[in-house]
């Protein structure tokens, strides 16, 4: 799992790194790792331009322009405050930088960002976004050390102009800028190289590819459709359909050993999609309730609650919980607005706050909430675990569907072992991983064979 640390935190392990090493020079290693990052970016004895900020990030990135120049790189330095580090400078012109006023002539093959880091404000300087500017125009790749510069570290907002960067050099943690859109998309590729200071476990972290790999639940000689999990689906409606053939499309091609479907889909329908699919109620581990009921129906709720196994809870059921106590180790599977009305906020308020929102979402049902969207947050009301990132393309009506279907197969086969926080974050993460190996249009089903596949090859 990617730690994902906010400026405070990263503050006090540096400060206890220093406390425990005195005689280690951190930014001499952070410097090392820019300059290991450019040199790899560009052919050798290429033209780099530093822009260097005041303060540490400077710092970071004068020092990287002594190593660049010292292999031989033809290496220019820009300050755009009139304050810079002042060590950091005279190491950087005596390994042989040039510091320049303007960069408008230059023909450069790399800019590194050593502005601001984490001790930036949001925004940059007016001279600045001519930087951005000529990167626009002249397509030069841009290095950040840390952050791109103008963003703010402990935010997914992108609320003033940045530089932003194909390549990030981060320390200590991943910040939240870097793991949540829109902020994310402004940090290109993000790299967390070891330069020896250790964040301690935070609340919030962020499930990789290899996590996905290891958490699935891999069947062996002894497993039976029974011990595989058996999901019982009571979603859709005689209006909505389409929401329970998307539901059972998840829930199969996530490997459900048993699918039971109790919903008002006529049989015909549901079984000449899925023969394999058992029509009626009976012994389940999980049930997945809500997707296509048209309207909150409390009576259809609290008849799966009564059997009292975890449940994934997902659109017009999470508008019928009030006063009900949900089964341990259920999971809600709300889209922003369906997390507004459950909080009684604004849409906005949940988008500008996704953290604090699932948060004080799971705290308030007792379960734990899976919060749909370009990054998903996924609470249990203390942890927070990010679903591993998607692909643009997977933002179309049906996906939520195939996923609580997902969610309904991983809570039927794990939820009496894991946490659904993890269950949630890998169902999430599962489908993103589906629509990034296969890009371009599908159909929600298309992506869910396609996710199938994947599994396959993974585990
Ligand atoms: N901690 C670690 O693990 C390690 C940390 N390291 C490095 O240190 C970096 C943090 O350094 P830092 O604390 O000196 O802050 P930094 O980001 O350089 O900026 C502060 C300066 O910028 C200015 N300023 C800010 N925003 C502005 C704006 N919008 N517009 C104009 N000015 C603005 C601000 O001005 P002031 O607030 O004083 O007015 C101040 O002068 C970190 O990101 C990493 O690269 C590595 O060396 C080793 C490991
Ligand atoms: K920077």
């Amino acid at each position: 799992m990617r730690q994902v640390a906010c400026v405070a935190q990263i503050r006090a392990a540096e400060e206890a790194f220093f406390q425990a090493n005195p005689d280690v020079d951190l930014m001499q290693r952070a410097a090392a790792q820019v300059a290991e990052m450019a040199d790899s970016m560009i052919v050798p004895g290429g033209t780099v331009l530093v822009a260097a900020g005041p303060g540490n990030n400077g710092g970071d990135g004068l020092y990287a322009a002594s190593r660049l120049a010292k292999l031989g790189f033809q290496v220019y330095v820009w300050l755009p405050l009139n304050k810079t580090h002042e060590a950091g400078l005279s190491a950087a012109l005596q390994a042989g930088s040039t510091l320049v006023d303007s960069f408008d002539e230059l023909d450069v093959d790399l800019v590194i960002d050593a502005v601001f880091g984490i001790g930036g404000r949001p925004g940059i300087p007016a001279n600045m976004v001519g930087l951005a500017d000529f990167v626009e125009y002249t397509g030069a790749p841009v290095l950040a050390v840390d952050i791109p510069s103008g963003l703010d570290a402990d935010s997914h907002r992108v609320s003033a102009p940045c530089l932003p960067a194909d390549v990030t050099v981060t320390f200590g943690a991943f910040k939240f800028c870097q793991v949540a859109y829109p902020a994310k998309a402004k940090c290109g590729e993000v790299r967390l190289p070891d330069i020896g200071l250790k964040v301690p476990e935070t609340a919030i972290g962020q499930l990789d590819e290899l996590d996905v790999g290891g958490l699935w639940p891999v069947p062996d000689h002894t497993s039976d459709k029974y011990s595989r999990g058996v999901l019982g689906i009571d979603t859709g409606s005689q209006k909505y359909f389409g929401a329970a053939l998307l539901n059972l499309s998840g829930a199969l091609h996530a490997g459900a050993g048993m699918v039971r479907y109790a919903g008002p889909v006529p049989k015909e329908t549901v079984v000449s999609k899925f023969s394999s699919v058992t029509i009626g109620v009976g012994k389940v581990k999980a049930w997945l309730v809500g997707s296509g009921w048209g309207g909150p129906d409390k009576q259809r709720l609290e008849k799966r609650v009564s059997d009292d196994v975890p449940m994934v809870i997902d659109a017009e059921a999470i508008d019928s919980l009030e006063g009900l106590k949900l089964p341990e180790n259920s999971l809600l599977t709300p889209h922003a607005g369906e997390l507004a009305r459950l909080l009684r906020v604004e849409r906005f308020e949940v988008e500008d706050d996704p953290i604090g929102s699932v948060k004080n979402a799971a705290n308030k049902v007792g379960a734990t909430v899976l919060l749909k969207g370009a990054t998903q947050f996924v609470s249990d009301g203390e942890n927070v675990i990010i679903a591993t990132e998607g692909s643009a393309w997977s933002a179309q009506a049906g996906s939520g569907d195939v996923l609580a279907g997902i969610c309904g197969t991983l809570l039927a086969a794990m939820g009496g072992e894991y946490p659904a926080i993890l269950i949630g974050a890998l169902g999430a993460s599962i489908q993103a991983m589906g629509g990034r190996a296969n890009p371009g249009p599908h159909t929600p089903e298309e992506a869910a064979k396609a996710m199938a596949e994947l599994i396959g090859r993974l585990v």
